[in-house]
């Protein structure tokens, strides 16, 4: 995988003809920029331009390889160097590598395609951690900039401040809305503009996971701790070491496991299923439920001291249909990003398209928003986005629909019929009737759909 950016390598050999040698061999492969030094201090004066690679005479006239390679190491951790020597010495090559060189190469006729190998590999991974860090960037420039989450509904504006307020300490948030109000955008949101951005984010659903696996996932396990455990795991609390760990479906979770993670979450140390001993950890929670958490506690089906514990700085998002006129602002921008995605012409709600998105009652909320404006931006003929390009007919027919009994029957019969349809693909499933995969796994453990 060639980088786009130039490969910076320095070439540090005293000996005038072997160091062109290697440079000339090293410069063979255009993307490379090749700089030689013949000194110590001359290679130094340059590491402010970050090398990406540096192979090292092992004698240079003004230090030692062991002096030189440890400055490099001190100020450029992330750049690999090669150590290359006049003679075979074990133990020098032994000390080289323990002090972080990347390999140590002796002169002999095979050095330059060892050299040319070696360089292969460091490109590849240091193209791998560029695209990395670049995805990282723009991961975190999105969910970190304040418009992240989308509305300028009073309601909105206030969910944005208690974001700012909890990105600044690593209190637990609970963020409770309807499906496809944006409770994962609030949980990225406060892990990228906290100090923990560059930290890993880890999501995980609760209602997506079979009960049997739930402990597993969250808290690993040593190899054969049970049928089908052929290696060892880290836990999804592991994982999230340093950074935040966003539990979706919270409800969802398993009374006894409840009292697990409860315990977990008060001694900071998770214990992997099978093993016995105990790792500490350092994460902030993002808890998300569609459900009323405290009419779960008065139900029986939530522990109380793990509300208590995971309650923090509560977050509700209120549906879509509860923020005024945000539909058309959203739908707005979605048809503006998916136009651009798409190099498609730039494309407009037309009048009765905005009269016809404010009527709606969108049950599936931004998520639906977005699929909806997403296909009638496919479906328009010209510049204009017309009412009748926007797919809302099941949500009409929703909305005339009465009673809640009516509304919940309704929505089974049309999830189970393309259940049936799909042979359970529960992911083909909600991305045709755009809704949460989530609500589909939840139907599915509540009993209220079958799978064949
Ligand atoms: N205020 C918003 N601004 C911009 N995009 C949003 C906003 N709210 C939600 N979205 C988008 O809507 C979609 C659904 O959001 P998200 O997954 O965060 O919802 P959710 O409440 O976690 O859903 P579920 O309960 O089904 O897990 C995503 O594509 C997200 O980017």
């Amino acid at each position: 995988m060639a980088s786009v950016l130039p490969f910076k390598i320095f070439v540090v050999e005293d000996n005038e003809w072997y160091g062109e040698l290697l440079a000339h061999r090293l410069g063979l492969n255009p993307n490379h920029s090749v700089q030689r030094f013949t000194t110590a201090k001359a290679c130094l004066e340059q590491l402010g331009e970050q090398p990406d690679f540096i192979t090292l005479d092992y004698s240079l006239p003004d230090a030692k390889g062991e002096q030189l390679l440890g400055q490099i190491r001190e100020r450029l951790p992330g750049t690999e160097v090669l150590v290359i020597s006049g003679q075979e010495d074990i133990s020098t090559a032994v000390s080289m590598l323990r002090q972080g060189a990347y390999d140590y190469l002796v002169k002999d006729e095979n050095t330059l395609d060892r050299l040319w190998n070696i360089v292969g590999k460091v490109e590849q991974q240091v193209s791998l951690r560029r695209e990395n860090t670049q995805l990282r960037q723009q991961v975190g420039a999105r969910y970190g900039a304040a418009q992240a989450l989308l509305g300028e509904h009073a309601s909105m504006q206030q969910v944005r401040t208690l974001i700012a307020k909890a990105a600044r300490t690593t209190i637990t948030v609970s963020v409770s809305g309807e499906t496809g109000t944006g409770k994962e955008v609030v949980a990225k949101a406060i892990h990228f503009q906290s100090d923990r951005a560059a930290q890993p984010f880890v999501a995980v659903n609760m209602a997506a996971i079979p009960r049997e696996l739930v402990e597993s996932e969250l808290f690993g396990h040593e190899k054969g701790a049970f049928t089908g455990a052929v290696a060892r795991r880290v836990g999804r609390l592991e994982e999230a070491n340093g950074g935040t760990l966003f539990l979706d479906e919270i409800a969802d979770l398993d009374l006894s496991l409840q009292a697990k993670l409860l315990r977990v979450l008060q001694e900071r140390e998770v214990t992997r299923v099978g093993g016995n001993q105990a790792v500490a950890f350092d994460v902030r929670l993002v808890v998300a439920t569609h459900r009323d958490l405290l009419t779960e506690v008065q139900a029986g089906r939530f522990r109380e001291d793990l509300y208590y514990r995971l309650l923090g700085l509560p977050i509700t998002l209120p549906p879509l249909r509860q923020r005024g006129n945000d539909a058309l602002l959203l739908a707005e921008v979605f048809v503006r990003d998916f136009c651009r995605q798409n190099n498609l012409p730039l494309r407009h709600l037309s009048e009765s398209a905005c009269e016809r998105l404010l009527e709606h009652t969108f049950p599936g909320n931004v998520r639906e928003l977005k699929a909806v404006v997403e296909l009638a931006t496919v479906l328009a003929d010209g510049e204009q986005i017309l009412g009748d390009d926007l797919p809302l007919r099941a949500g009409r027919a929703l909305v005339g629909a009465g009673s809640m009994l009516s509304l919940r029957e309704q929505t089974t019969a049309i999830v189970q019929q393309c259940l049936d349809e799909m042979d359970g693909d529960v992911l083909a499933v909600a991305a045709r009737l755009q809704i949460g995969k989530s609500t589909i796994y939840r139907m599915i453990q509540q009993q209220e759909l079958r799978v064949n």
